[in-house]
């Protein structure tokens, strides 16, 4: 089984804009609110893709029994633990450049933090894999996803982790199965500029030396970059009109994973996950397979360095 974890989920507010007029009123052209959060999307794109996956994380207030709600209409597995506050709201506005405006997270006691590691890991088996994805409600430790990891892994399970800063740096010694940085994120973890796939690869190798079994470096249009312990690949993204950017990350996540659960092969997976990015990127919702069949002659992996594992 997947199980998708997301501490720290949202309802996304969607809007899109002729502009924005600080100031004065602004009026919606197209609007629509949807569960949101990184694992949440994962598990989305997972049922597009014909893979079943259980969510869970915390959830709280109305806007909490909305995400519970519409992942349950659309069949999707859940065992959230219930938090008193609201889980939070994000606008994502279009105006033509995408502003987004993440709202506060709702505080998790520890009594909560506790149900949901006690449910996560009694029923973990070892071909499992836990998606962690997304930031981590300001009430948690900075070290939690990396002790989720380990605990993860003592069942024998897998754990991929799609996060930043502190959280993500902390997380690397417990050795996920994969991490998913933009180059951004990774560029603020190393403390660089990266310039191109070459200096993403060099830095996606710091991450592996420090723990991580693979590394997927996204680069939004410029491609991404995928790094083990003896292998670097290069994957260009296929064109097209970008129309969504917000969720294309999680829909690499989801298109690696599912691909990889089927056929264990991971210079494949990478290309299905890059290809679903962007047919996701590429669409008002998320990817499904079709869309991703359509782009994936387009997508080609090249060795930047190595042998195929
Ligand atoms: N302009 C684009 N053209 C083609 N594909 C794109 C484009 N922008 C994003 N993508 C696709 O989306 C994937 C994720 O994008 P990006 O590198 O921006 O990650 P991210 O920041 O995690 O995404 P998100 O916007 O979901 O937070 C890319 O690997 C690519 O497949
Ligand atoms: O604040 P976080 O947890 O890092 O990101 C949250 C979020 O921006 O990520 C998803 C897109 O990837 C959205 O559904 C959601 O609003």
């Amino acid at each position: 089984m997947i199980y998708t974890v997301t501490l720290n989920p949202s309802i996304d507010y969607f809007v899109k804009t002729d502009g924005l007029m600080e100031g004065d009123i602004n009026l919606v052209n197209e609007q629509s609110i949807v569960a949101g959060g990184k694992g949440i999307n994962v598990s989305k794109v997972l049922k597009n893709l014909g893979v079943e996956s259980i969510a869970t994380g915390f959830v709280g207030g109305f806007t909490g029994d909305f995400v519970e709600t519409s992942l349950k209409n659309a069949e999707i597995g859940t065992r959230f633990i219930r938090v008193e506050e609201n889980t939070r709201i994000n606008i994502k506005l279009n105006t033509g450049k995408e502003t987004e405006i993440n709202g506060i997270s709702p505080s998790i006691p520890a009594s909560a933090l506790e149900q949901l590691e006690e449910q996560l890991l009694a029923n973990l088996e070892p071909t499992d894999f836990v998606v962690l994805a997304g930031s981590l409600p300001s009430s948690l430790p900075k070290d939690f996803y990396g002790q989720l990891i380990t605990s993860i892994r003592e069942k024998g399970a897998q754990a991929i982790l799609d996060s930043k800063g502190k959280p993500l740096q902390e997380a690397l010694a417990h050795q996920p199965f994969l991490i998913k940085p933009n180059h951004h994120e990774l560029s603020d973890l190393v403390g660089a500029a990266i310039h191109g796939p070459q200096e993403a690869a060099a830095y996606g190798k710091q991450l592996v030396a420090q723990g991580a079994q693979h590394v997927l470096v996204s680069m939004a249009g410029d491609g991404a970059v995928f790094v083990s312990k003896d292998l670097a690949l290069f994957a260009n993204v296929p064109q097209g009109i970008l129309k969504n950017s917000v969720g294309a990350g999680d829909s690499v996540v989801a298109g690696f994973l599912a691909h990889y659960t089927g056929h264990k092969n991971v210079l494949e997976a990478f290309k299905y996950g890059v290809t679903a990015g962007s047919a996701s990127a590429f669409s008002t919702g998320f990817c499904t397979v079709k869309d991703i069949d359509r782009y994936l002659p387009e997508v080609t992996v090249n060795l930047i360095e190595g042998e195929q594992e």
